[in-house]
């Protein structure tokens, strides 16, 4: 049964996907079960419990399923940071690095006004340029950045340093090791 079980036992690992040598971290088995979804939810809100928030971002794509139903569960607003092309409106666009070449984010430029009190949220932080993107395109509408809350950490990749760097409260409710 799901008795003791931690967030960490629901998600699955995948061997050699998208690449051979990758062990992906598969959140679907954890956000698939009505009790593993909701501790997800409430173990990433905790921190922030008391704090003024005024919107939830989510990143494409598992950001988006998280941060929708934490806006639900406070009360607010959502708003997505989407990849290239995807929101229809005038938007703010922001390239980071990938593995392999470059990718570039998106949100649209009246989704936040200055001075707005922002969660980001995603699954899963690796190297953090993802959210490091997202930082930078809430930043130049004027946000701040109350937390950065995500599933998943792999510390091998840097990614939570590199945000402390920039100055971010970073809350993750697990850790892997091993790429
Ligand atoms: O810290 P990083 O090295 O930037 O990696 C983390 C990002 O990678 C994954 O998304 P992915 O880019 O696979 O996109 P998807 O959610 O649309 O599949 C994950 O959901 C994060 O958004
Ligand atoms: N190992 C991994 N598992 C799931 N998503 C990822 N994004 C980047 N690395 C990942």
């Amino acid at each position: 049964m799901n008795k003791g079980k931690t967030v960490k036992d629901y998600i699955r690992t995948i061997v050699d996907f998208p690449h051979e040598g990758i062990l992906f971290r598969d959140v679907t088995t954890l956000f698939a079960d009505p009790r593993g979804f909701r501790m997800a939810i409430d173990q990433m809100l905790h921190p922030y419990a008391g704090e003024q928030i005024d919107k939830v971002v989510g990143l494409e794509a598992r950001g988006f399923i998280l941060g929708g139903a934490i806006a639900h569960q406070l009360t607010l607003g959502f708003v997505p940071i989407r990849k290239k092309g995807k929101l229809p409106g005038a938007t703010l666009s922001q390239s980071y690095t990938l593995e392999y070449g470059e990718a570039v984010v998106e949100i649209h430029d009246d989704a936040i006004q200055p001075g707005e009190k922002i969660l980001l949220v995603d699954d899963l932080l690796a190297t953090g340029g993802t959210a490091e993107a997202g930082i930078k395109l809430i930043e130049r509408l004027g946000g701040e950045i109350v937390g950065c809350a995500f599933i998943v950490d792999l510390p091998e990749l840097g990614g939570r340093k590199l945000l402390e760097e920039m100055g971010m409260d970073v809350h993750v409710l697990c850790e892997f090791e091993g790429l």
